[in-house]
């Protein structure tokens, strides 16, 4: 694939008309966007405007009460994350799911490994698949033998992005991936999610860093209390304006 795949013009994702609501609350509201292959949408707001759920929605934890959800231009029912998976939907949360007393490998096919013709887990193409996807993305660990604990932060959220890239064909969802990092460890898996544009993967990003969000973004999502108050071209807005959108003090 080109290193500056070109986003066509089918969306991976299109989500139409979402609408979520627990209970008495309205946590989405008439919400509609689209991803296309190669593109970083960042999805920014205040806490509590409901970027969290709207990921949920998208990774099948949480159906929408109505509204669609398109993969590749085919809506799609996805009831459980499951679902989500099998559509080539992956997520990575700022709390790790990874298994910590586990290897580096191990933790790439958690719970999707694969077995050799006598039915034993095929550990050899789980190591050289782990190696080769470690070295593509630049994931500095000193081996896919590694123990996870004995990772940093940033190499263990580096470990969880290569698991989402293995497995998503379509669109990685990040959840605060640096919110738990420091400098350098941010800028490492910063680097990582830039690359995920060459593989044509579509990317969806909650971010509470707007250096971040203009670092790493193509378009910019702003949602607020449930709402989307729109959708801007990253190199065609700045801080301030998005900081006007997100808190609804000024005019945009
Ligand atoms: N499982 C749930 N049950 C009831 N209400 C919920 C549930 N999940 C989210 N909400 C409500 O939906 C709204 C949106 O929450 P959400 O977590 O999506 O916001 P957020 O933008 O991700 O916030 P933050 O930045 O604080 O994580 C909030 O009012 C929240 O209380």
């Amino acid at each position: 694939m080109p290193a500056n795949a070109i986003s066509t013009n089918v969306p991976v994702l299109q989500l139409t008309d979402i609408r979520k609501t627990f209970g008495g609350i309205t946590a989405i509201e008439k919400f509609s966007l689209d991803v296309h292959p190669g593109e970083i949408v960042a999805l920014v707001g205040d806490n509590g405007a409901g970027k969290s759920t709207l990921i949920k929605i998208v990774s099948g934890v949480h159906p929408p009460t109505s509204g669609s959800i398109a993969i590749d231009n085919e809506i799609v029912a996805m009831s459980n994350a499951t679902m989500a998976r099998a559509r080539g939907i992956e997520v990575v949360y700022q709390d790790l799911a990874l298994a910590d007393q586990q290897s580096v490998y191990m933790n790439m096919f958690l719970g999707r490994e694969p077995v050799n013709r006598f039915g034993l887990l095929d550990r050899r193409r789980m190591i050289a698949e782990t190696e080769q996807l470690v070295k593509e993305l630049d994931v500095r660990i000193p081996s896919a033998h590694a123990t996870i604990r004995d990772l940093s932060g940033g190499q263990r959220q580096g470990v969880a992005i290569a698991r989402a890239t293995h497995w998503a064909s379509k669109l990685i969802l990040l959840d605060e991936p640096t919110a738990a990092l420091g400098v350098a460890e941010t800028a490492k898996v910063e680097e990582i999610v830039l690359s995920l544009k060459s593989r044509n993967i579509g990317v969806l990003i909650i971010s509470h860093s707007l250096d971040q969000v203009f670092r790493l973004s193509d378009r910019i999502c702003v949602l607020r209390r449930g709402r989307q108050i729109g959708v801007r071209k990253t190199a065609e807005t700045d801080k301030n304006q998005i900081v006007a959108m997100i808190t609804g003090l000024q005019e945009h």
